[in-house]
């Protein structure tokens, strides 16, 4: 596995080009945050040029977080455009297992072969059901997760078998597996899920580190980026409002060292 300060220095160095389709509330944030850690990120989703951009673009990130017809014709052709070009494209199923249309929606973008999936644990855990892999469906509360990380981990590796995607779990400690490789980060704040879109961003980010480091070395080190920068940002801030600028601030600052508070652990 590729050392995580290694792939922070090579995303500063590279500055990768990240194509975003996501929703109307973490546009700023997460082309914000790509900009933090040293990649660029662009918000290009319009049908008539997505397909054209994911050719030019680093990596791909799609999140269905406020989906509508147009939007989501732009998500289809510019994941099977990033496919064509052999770039890696970052699926955020958000909301999925809430309503029939974002059902429809994230089980036909699984079928166009994603190289990441990045989602809560009951987004994992609706998807998965979806994908036909026994799993409870999940509990959650429109675009909040309720359910465990751990509730979430078997349903994970049976996505990820089925899609060949590497799928990323994300929560108090965060869970990346291959289907049989599986990597758990712990770090970050609680303070984080009282922010919205910091799942988003960290999407976004996980395009700039897939696209550096591969789907899942790229995965793990986008976790631990967030979870250091997380971490750091949440002591001594005094709220989500604060912290959301102190997540960005961190993600800029960080070094070699400032990962210690952070365990990456490969249990399997
Ligand atoms: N209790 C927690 N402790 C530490 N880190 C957390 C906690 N909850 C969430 N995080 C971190 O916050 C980030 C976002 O994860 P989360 O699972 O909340 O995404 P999400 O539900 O998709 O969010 P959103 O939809 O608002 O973008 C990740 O980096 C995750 O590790
Ligand atoms: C709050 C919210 N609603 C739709 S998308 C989104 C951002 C977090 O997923
Ligand atoms: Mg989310």
């Amino acid at each position: 596995m590729a050392a995580v300060p290694d792939l922070l220095t090579a995303v500063r160095e590279q500055g990768p080009l990240v194509q975003c389709i996501t929703n109307y509330v973490a546009m700023d944030l997460a082309a914000n945050a790509l900009l933090a850690v040293g990649a660029s990120p662009a918000m290009v989703s319009d049908p008539a040029e997505s397909a054209e951009f994911a050719g030019i673009a680093a990596a791909l990130t799609v999140n269905t977080g406020t989906p509508s017809p147009r939007w989501v014709e732009g998500m289809q052709v510019a994941a099977d455009a990033a496919v064509a070009a052999g770039r890696p494209w970052v699926l955020d199923p958000v909301a999925v297992g809430a309503t029939a249309l974002r059902n429809e929606i994230c089980t036909d973008l699984l079928a166009r072969r994603p190289s990441v999936v990045r989602g809560n644990a009951s987004e994992v855990l609706a998807l998965a059901g979806l994908a036909g892999v026994a799993s409870s469906g999940g509990q959650g509360r429109g675009v909040d997760a309720g359910d465990s990380v751990d509730a979430a981990l078997e349903a994970a590796r049976g996505l990820a078998v089925r899609s060949g995607a590497v799928v990323v779990v994300t929560g108090p400690t965060d869970l990346v597996t291959d289907g049989e490789r599986l990597v758990r980060i712990t770090g970050g704040s609680p303070l984080m899920a009282r922010i919205t879109a910091t799942g988003c961003a960290l999407t976004a980010v996980t395009g700039a580190y897939a696209a550096v480091g591969g789907a899942f070395d790229g995965a793990v080190a986008a976790c631990a980026v967030f979870a250091a920068a997380g971490g750091r940002a949440a002591q001594g801030v005094r709220g989500p409002g604060s912290l959301r600028v102190a997540l960005l601030d961190e993600l800029h600052l960080l070094d070699q060292d400032s990962f210690t508070g952070v365990e990456i652990e490969e249990v399997a």
